[in-house]
């Protein structure tokens, strides 16, 4: 079985747990939402000029990364902890894999994806090219999002446990209200295509209920409210780690792909 799947957090890790034995990876929303989301930070910014490089048949500008994945390198894991991880997320990551120990919950890993693919749709990046996990595509652990998903399959829901580093910065101090719509459609997108299979994202809206602090630790809680038909209906509230505050709430219509 086929599984085309667009270039997302974890996608590879999804398509084995869906049980699809072969994954070929579509180019789809990476540059848009780059240049929408990402352009308000330095590496986004070398990110946009080395994707519009390569569309352009160019080289990759030399700024881009000086740790560059290489397409041979194995994948690196980008859910796991590393040091610029605040206690707070360690605290939450501990929770969850002891949540994990019963079977009720899973860690999702995340992998840098470098994949050599050809167009099979109209792919606009023809021929060889490479992916990267866009939630998490600054190479520099801390600057970006630093994040882990949980799925738990019985209550169709998804977290994410996350910290917005200083390149995610929209108001002086606070993360840029795209991170936070990326980091929901992500964990929301997620958990519908764990329960259906290939979806897509048709619809999102969200209501912003509080500015997150950057370095803080957030949780992106999102589940399964109805399946109809091809249409998913999921449901995210955002807050703090401590269920303090609530930092969004939001709905989103996902569809199952026809293919
Ligand atoms: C591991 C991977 C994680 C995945 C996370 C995915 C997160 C993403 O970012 S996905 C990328 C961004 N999204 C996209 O690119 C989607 C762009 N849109 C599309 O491709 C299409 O419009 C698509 C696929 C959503 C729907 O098109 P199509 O397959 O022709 O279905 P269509 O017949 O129009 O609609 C199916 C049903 O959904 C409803 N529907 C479609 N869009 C909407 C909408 N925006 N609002 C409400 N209802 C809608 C239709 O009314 C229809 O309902 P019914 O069956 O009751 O008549």
């Amino acid at each position: 079985m086929v599984c085309w799947a667009p270039v997302r957090w974890g996608a590879d890790a999804h398509c084995r747990l869906l049980g699809f034995s072969r994954i070929h990876w579509v180019y789809t929303e990476g540059v848009a939402m780059l240049s929408i989301c990402a352009r308000h930070t330095r590496g986004g910014i070398y990110l946009c000029n080395y994707l519009t490089a390569q569309r352009a048949g160019g080289p990759a500008p030399c700024h881009f990364s000086t740790s560059q994945p290489s397409l041979s390198k194995d994948h690196r894991d980008y859910s796991l902890p590393n040091v610029s991880w605040s206690q707070n997320l360690q605290d939450l990551y501990n929770k969850y894999q002891e949540l994990s120990k019963n079977g009720n919950w899973k860690c999702i890993p995340s992998c840098s994806q470098w994949r050599l693919v050809k167009s099979q749709v109209g792919d606009p990046m023809e021929g060889v090219r490479e992916n990267r996990f866009f939630i998490r595509n600054l190479d520099k652990d801390g600057v970006g999002l630093e994040c882990c998903m949980f799925y738990n399959k019985a209550e169709k829901r998804m977290v994410c446990i996350f910290q917005p580093g200083p390149y995610l910065e929209g108001p002086p101090g606070f993360t840029h209200n795209g991170c936070t719509a990326t980091i929901i459609d992500s964990t929301a997108g997620e958990v519908a295509v764990c329960t259906v299979g290939m979806a897509v994202t048709a619809n999102l809206n969200i209501d912003y209920r509080n500015p997150i602090l950057l370095g803080s630790t957030a949780i992106a809680d999102s589940m399964v409210e109805k399946v109809d038909g091809r249409k998913v209906y999921t449901r995210c509230t955002v807050r703090s780690h401590d269920d303090k505050v609530v930092y969004a709430e939001a709905t989103g219509l996902f569809i199952k792909s026809n293919l």
